[in-house]
């Protein structure tokens, strides 16, 4: 059981944005973990550019075309004219759909697919024509109506939001409970057909109980933990650490 691991570097750009200087540079952080063996790079251009730019996604887009043509580049967004336009003009191998308010702090609740529909839909459709998989970002206990719902909406895969899962590092039963229940979500997401991918709050001490509760999980993405450990580890240690957690022989 191996997920593959999109390194998101959000929190890169956070960082940098803090002066109007061009360090830390996320093109070069962005190689240093594909160099260290990440599968991809994920990126969150949220409205009001707080980490990263619109500027930053044909520089990232380039580094993977020109240096590393195996990996992917997943944009996560809300699917706004503005937000698909942006994906169009990009064309990373995935989109993340994610339900985000622009005035929220961090992404903290997956998609209520049947009210959104429509929207979802239509930005399926527009992304197929360029071949993207589309993900949407999914709660961890949703529903088997929830997923159908999902699946009417054209969704490739889900993508788990593992926030309350990361969030009970103090709580060891918790954990293994939100762990089975994500597992159950996930078996249900892949008997309606749609891949199953998960994120936010993941640490290299939760990811082997949830790897192992998910034995088809395609891809988790990584950036606030695995940036933290940066700051101690270094970026391609870091990236080796959060590869072997998620059950690569690194
Ligand atoms: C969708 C998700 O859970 C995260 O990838 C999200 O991108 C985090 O956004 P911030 O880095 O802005 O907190
Ligand atoms: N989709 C989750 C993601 O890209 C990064 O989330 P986090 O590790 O910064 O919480």
């Amino acid at each position: 059981m191996v997920a593959k691991l999109s390194v998101n570097l959000n929190a890169i750009a956070q960082l940098r944005n803090r002066r109007d200087l061009p360090w830390p540079n996320v093109r070069h952080f962005g190689r240093i973990a594909l160099e260290a063996g990440a599968h991809g790079l994920t990126v969150h251009p949220r409205p009001d550019q707080r980490h990263i730019r619109f500027s930053d996604l044909p520089v990232l887009r380039a580094l993977i075309d020109d240096e590393f043509p195996q990996a992917e580049f997943n944009i996560e967004g809300y699917p706004s004219d503005f937000f698909i336009g942006l994906c169009l003009e990009t064309e990373p191998e995935q989109v993340t759909l994610v339900p985000d308010d622009p005035a929220q702090a961090t992404s903290d609740h997956g998609w209520k697919f049947a009210a959104h529909r429509d929207l979802l839909k239509k930005s399926v459709d527009k992304l197929r024509k360029k071949n993207i998989r589309v993900s949407m970002f999914a709660d961890g206990d949703a529903t088997d109506a929830e997923l159908e719902d999902a699946r009417a909406s054209g969704a490739d895969r889900i993508e788990l939001y593992t926030g309350p899962y990361g969030a009970c590092f103090d709580d060891p039963d918790r954990e293994a409970a939100l762990a089975k229940q994500l597992g159950d979500t996930a078996r249900r997401a892949r008997e309606r057909g749609l891949g199953v991918n998960a994120g936010h709050d993941l640490t290299v001490a939760n990811l082997p109980p949830l790897v192992a509760a998910i034995p088809d999980l395609a891809e988790v993405s990584i950036g606030h933990g695995l940036t933290a450990d940066a700051l101690e580890y270094g970026m391609a240690e870091s990236v080796r650490r959060f590869r072997h957690a998620c059950g690569e022989p690194v």
